[in-house]
Formats: structure tokens, C-alpha cells, sequence
């Protein structure tokens, strides 16, 4: 299945052989990396990017779901080179991250706002916040829920074995020691863990699980955790760096379930980096000088602020969600077309301007049952896709994304390559590394 691969993408090779040489994988992130060596990009445009070769895709990984504003927007390039102008890192507090904190709070219904870059930094700070208000240490994540590359949550992200498993090399057990987890989707396996062990501060969720794909969640199990949680004085802490810009108001808006501290990041600037770490006025009372530390020498900056208040005032609209929606309602139903006329066991999901594929008889609800989809089919049909120009997503473990730029041509032509991939996938597998995902 390679072959196509290796005489498409040549200059990917060569740039993969060298960077090795200095780059680890030659990649900056291990999520970029794949068997047999990973795509090398050079520029996108709207909803397409260009490779080293010269090949065109419609791109709907779209950075990991950071650009639903498109590929060098333009909108986001004025601004962004209006604000350079007048200096990109001022070191001290920039006027306008309160223009930001207020259109957040606004739109997010929240009561206090801090900025960070990532989403790694949100959620390590909002563990820290969440342990500090509540005096209490052990926290409580899903299994299969990735919260960032920091060590107390790379904990059972994609376990390929039983019981507690960190998610990496180089994580002491005394680190994760207080990170308890539990299954998604069953609210059973969280009350156990509430009933068997004393000392719990903090529940953290992907309110929708988006590092499995896209798995749907039992809006009563949502609602279960939160009320179990605030009987229990548990900070429940909604890891939104994917949902928080999917939605208006993100996943709490759209399942009406205020969590105490949201975490919201990749698209809300506009494809710069900018995190937000937002809560309840008490809860989020605790940082501050000798009290809880949150600190970042590019926290809001004024790059990342002036892209964020652009994107969320004028490109974010209900308008443009429309549009993503509509076109990802498209997506999937053609999907579940391809499915029942190809006679392969194939589930679809979405939540609204994304969804996921599953080799697999059923959607999937869990870890556990995630993990049961033929991988090696998914293989095929990610290779078959690249090579007729349409990244449909970055790895079986995640999903695809639309932007406004996206058009119903690219939907059309996505669903005539994955009617060729799949039907191609029924009978072949092109194996691939559950452990290189991460
Ligand atoms: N679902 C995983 C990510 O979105 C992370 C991407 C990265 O760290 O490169």
C-alpha cells in the first residue's frame, strides 16, 4: 500500500532521512509521525496545503483542528501584521487581553479568565488551580481523554495493557500516583472511583473524546459526573482546547452543563497559540503571587490576543458554524452511504464541524471498544486518501474538520476518494503502530 506513498511524496523522504539526523522521528510533535515516514508540508492556503513535492490535498486535519478559520485567513493575517507592527512581546501586561477576557467571558459564560499558549499549559495550570482551591490531591481522568504532554495526565491515553499506564518514558510512578482513571461513557466506573478512595480535588474530561476519534457522549453519564462530582466537592475541569471553538459557546454550551474551570484552545485564535484557562471567579481567585503560580513568557501576547479577538468577533460567527456543520452533516451521511453500499463494517460519528470513522460494526463508547477497530484497514484507506489528494484526518485516533473555507466541492470530492479508499480497505490492511499515535 506504500507504493503509491513512496512515489508520490520522494522530497518527503529525503527531508524525513535528514531531519532524523537531527530532529528525533524528524518531527516536532510524535503525533506527526507515521510509518513510513511522515508527510513534509510547505504551505496551505483555505483548504488546502502543498507538500515538499508539489502535491495539493484538501486538508481536513487542518492543524489538529486549529484552523477552522482556513489556511493563512486573511482576515487573521491583517490583523496579526498590523499588531507585529507595533511589536509582537511587550513583556509586561498587554492592553488588549482585556478586550479578550471579556469577549470570553461573554461568550463562554465565565467569570474570570488567565491566557496561556497551549493546551498542555492550560490544563497542567488547571490542575494546579483546581488541587489548590479544593486542598485535596488525586484527580480523576478518562481513559483514552489526552490532555496535553505533561506527565501527570500522559497517564492510559492509549494503554496497549491493562491497568495504570503511563502514556511515555520518563514518568515516575510517584508522578502519576494520584491520577485515578476512569472509563468514558460509564458512570458506574466513576462513582466506584469516587466511593473507593478519599482525597479526590479534580475530574478532567474532553467533554467529547477527540484523541479516539470522535466517540459520542451519554449526555446522562455527562450530567451524572458533574452532579456526583459537586456532592463530593470535586473541581470538575472541562478539557475544551477541541470542543471550546467547535461550538458558540463549546461543548458545556452545547450540552448546558457548566463545569467549574474550562480549558479552551486550538482554534480560537486563528491558528496562533493561545490557551484559556477559565473558571468560577472563587475558583480561579486562587492563582496569583504566593498563592498559585501560572506563568508564560508568550501568555497573551499580542499577536495570539489580537488574532483571538478577530477570530472570535468576526470569523467565528453563528454563520460560519453554520456552514461547517452543514458541510460535516454532508461528510458523515455520505460516509454512512459508502458503509451501507460497500457492505464493510463501518461506523460514522460528528459533533458538529467534525466527526470520525471506525472500522468497527458499532460507534464505539469507550476506550476499550475504540480499540477493537481494524486499524490496518484504516491504514489503507488513509494512504488511498493521501494519494488522490485529501488528507481526511491525522491518525485513526483522530478526526476531521471543516473550515469556512471549505466549499461542497471539497466535501464531494472527499466522499469520491473515500469511496475508493474504503472499498479498497474491505480487503486489504496496511498495518499501523497503535503506540506510534503517541
Ligand atoms: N489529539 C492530539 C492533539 O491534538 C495533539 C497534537 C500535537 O500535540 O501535535
Amino acid at each position: 500500500m506504500f507504493e503509491n506513498y513512496y512515489a508520490d511524496t520522494i522530497n518527503s523522504k529525503v527531508l524525513y532521512e535528514e531531519a532524523t539526523t537531527i530532529i528525533p522521528y524528524g518531527v516536532s510533535s510524535n503525533y506527526r509521525f507515521f510509518d513510513p515516514y511522515p508527510l513534509y508540508l510547505k504551505r496551505g492556503k483555505g483548504s488546502k496545503v502543498w507538500d515538499v513535492d508539489g502535491n495539493e490535498y484538501i486538508d481536513f486535519n487542518l492543524g489538529f483542528g486549529v484552523l477552522e478559520v482556513g489556511h493563512s485567513n486573511e482576515i487573521v493575517a491583517e490583523e496579526v501584521y498590523n499588531a507585529f507592527k507595533e511589536s509582537s512581546i511587550l513583556g509586561f501586561e498587554y492592553c488588549k487581553a482585556i478586550e479578550l477576557a471579556k469577549i470570553i467571558k461573554k461568550r463562554y459564560n465565565v467569570d474570570m479568565v488567565r491566557f496561556s499558549s497551549t493546551g498542555t499549559e492550560a490544563t497542567m495550570h488547571s490542575i494546579r488551580i483546581a488541587r489548590a482551591y479544593s486542598r485535596k490531591k488525586k484527580i480523576i481522568k478518562f481513559e483514552g481523554h489526552y490532555h496535553g504532554s505533561h506527565d501527570q495526565l500522559l497517564v492510559n491515553v492509549n494503554p496497549t495493557k491493562e491497568g495504570i499506564v503511563p502514556s511515555s518514558l520518563g514518568i515516575p510512578e510517584e508522578v502519576i500516583k494520584n491520577t485515578l482513571i476512569a472509563e468514558w461513557n460509564n458512570l458506574e466506573s466513576f462513582e466506584k472511583i469516587i466511593r473507593e478512595n478519599k482525597d479526590i480535588g479534580a475530574v478532567i474530561m474532553e467533554p467529547i473524546a477527540m484523541n479516539m476519534g470522535l466517540i459520542p457522549t451519554k449526555l446522562d453519564f455527562l450530567k451524572g459526573v458533574v452532579e456526583l462530582s459537586r456532592e463530593n466537592n470535586i473541581v470538575v475541569i472541562f478539557d475544551e482546547t477541541k470542543t471550546g471553538g467547535k461550538y458558540n459557546s463549546g461543548a458545556a454550551g452545547y450540552f448546558n452543563l457548566e463545569p467549574d474551570i474550562k480549558v479552551i484552545g486550538k482554534s480560537i485564535a486563528g491558528g496562533l497559540p493561545l490557551s484559556v484557562i477559565a473558571g468560577k471567579k472563587e475558583i480561579m481567585s486562587v492563582i496569583g503571587p504566593g498563592k498559585v503560580a501560572h506563568g508564560g513568557t508568550f501568555n497573551a501576547n499580542p499577536l495570539s490576543v489580537r488574532a483571538a479577538i478577530v477570530t472570535l468577533e468576526k470569523i467565528l460567527t453563528e454563520n460560519a458554524f453554520y456552514h461547517m456543520h452543514r458541510l460535516s452533516e454532508i461528510l458523515e451521511s455520505g460516509y454512512k452511504d459508502i458503509a451501507e453500499d460497500s457492505k464493510i463494517e463501518l461506523s460514522v460519528t460528528r459533533w458538529g464541524p467534525s466527526g470520525s470513522i471506525y472500522f468497527l460494526d458499532k460507534v464505539p463508547m469507550s476506550y476499550k471498544e475504540f480499540i477493537k477497530a481494524d486499524f490496518g484497514k484504516w491504514g489503507t484507506y488513509f494512504f488511498a486518501m493521501l494519494s488522490q489528494g485529501v488528507i481526511p484526518m491525522a491518525g485513526f485516533n483522530e478526526q476531521w474538520t471543516i473550515s469556512i473555507k471549505h466549499s461542497e466541492e471539497d466535501i464531494r470530492k472527499h466522499l469520491e476518494c473515500a469511496d475508493n479508499a474504503i472499498k479498497l480497505a474491505k480487503n486489504k490492511r496496511t498495518e499501523v503502530n497503535l503506540d506510534e499515535s503517541f
